[in-house]
């Protein structure tokens, strides 16, 4: 690697013995990246708040491509693979540090499911202020794994995803998301979800999540 590119930490993957879907159980760290990563993670979502709403003149576009090509030459330099790629598994980080995510931040695990606060932003707009439906479906698919995860205690992957919209998901408004397990039958996890304002229910998940067998893809 050059331009002063760190060596990632794959120290986990010769400990992985899941070999297909995903790798839960090894994916998680607090380190890489290093201690500003979630700045970093940041400062990319704001790029795309920015990007949302902005009109740039001619030149200011032509500056900012030159800039942006400069900044994803130095990202593409240090690529790395999924299972190790701080993005998605820095479980300190809102979202995993998952900037694809609508930020959330885990509040409580416990028998009555998972608790998080979910913040949509400019990015994440679908019109008139509201939140865009299949970013409110990214949120629960999201949180609806991390419960059928806490169920199994192991790994699934949706089947089905339906949300029912009952009223405007507003952004930039840290909102009370709850998703939990109603039924576990077999390899199937039944999973429920709710999006609140407040006292006001914004949208319901209900979801079919199945095991994955051991090495399936
Ligand atoms: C990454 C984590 C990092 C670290 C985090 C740390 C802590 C947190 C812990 C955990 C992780 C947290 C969050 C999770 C993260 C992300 C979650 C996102 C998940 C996704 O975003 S995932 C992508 C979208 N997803 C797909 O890409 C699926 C494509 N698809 C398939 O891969 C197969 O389709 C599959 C595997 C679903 C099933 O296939 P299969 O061969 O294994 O099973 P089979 O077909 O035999 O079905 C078995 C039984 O389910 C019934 N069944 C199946 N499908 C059904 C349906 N649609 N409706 C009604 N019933 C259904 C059958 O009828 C049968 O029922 P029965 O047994 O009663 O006959």
């Amino acid at each position: 690697m050059s331009d002063g590119a760190v060596s990632p930490d794959t120290s986990t993957e010769i400990e992985d013995p899941h070999e297909g879907g995903f790798r839960a159980h090894t994916a998680i760290t607090t380190e890489r990246g290093g201690p500003r990563y979630g700045e970093f993670s940041e400062q990319v979502r704001t790029l795309m708040d920015r990007a949302r709403y902005a009109c740039p003149t001619p030149e200011l576009t032509d500056e900012l491509i030159d800039q942006l090509a400069a900044i994803n030459d130095k990202l593409a330099a240090v690529r790395i693979d999924e299972w190790h790629s701080p993005a998605g598994t820095r479980i300190d980080l809102p979202a995993r540090g998952n900037i694809t995510l609508p930020p959330f931040e885990v509040t409580d695990v416990n028998d009555d499911g998972v608790f998080a606060t979910v913040t949509f932003r400019d990015f994440h707009l679908g019109g008139n202020k509201a939140a865009h439906g299949g970013q409110v479906a990214v949120a629960f698919d999201d949180l609806g794994g991390y419960a059928s995860a806490v169920a199994i205690q192991g790994v699934s992957r949706t089947a089905y995803l339906t949300v029912q919209y009952r009223s405007i998901t507003p952004l930039n408004t840290p909102l009370q998301c709850r998703t939990w397990a109603e039924k576990v039958d077999g390899r199937k996890v039944f999973i429920k979800g709710t999006i609140h304002d407040g006292d006001r229910l914004c949208a319901e998940m209900d979801a079919l999540f199945i095991k994955l067998n051991p090495g399936q893809q």
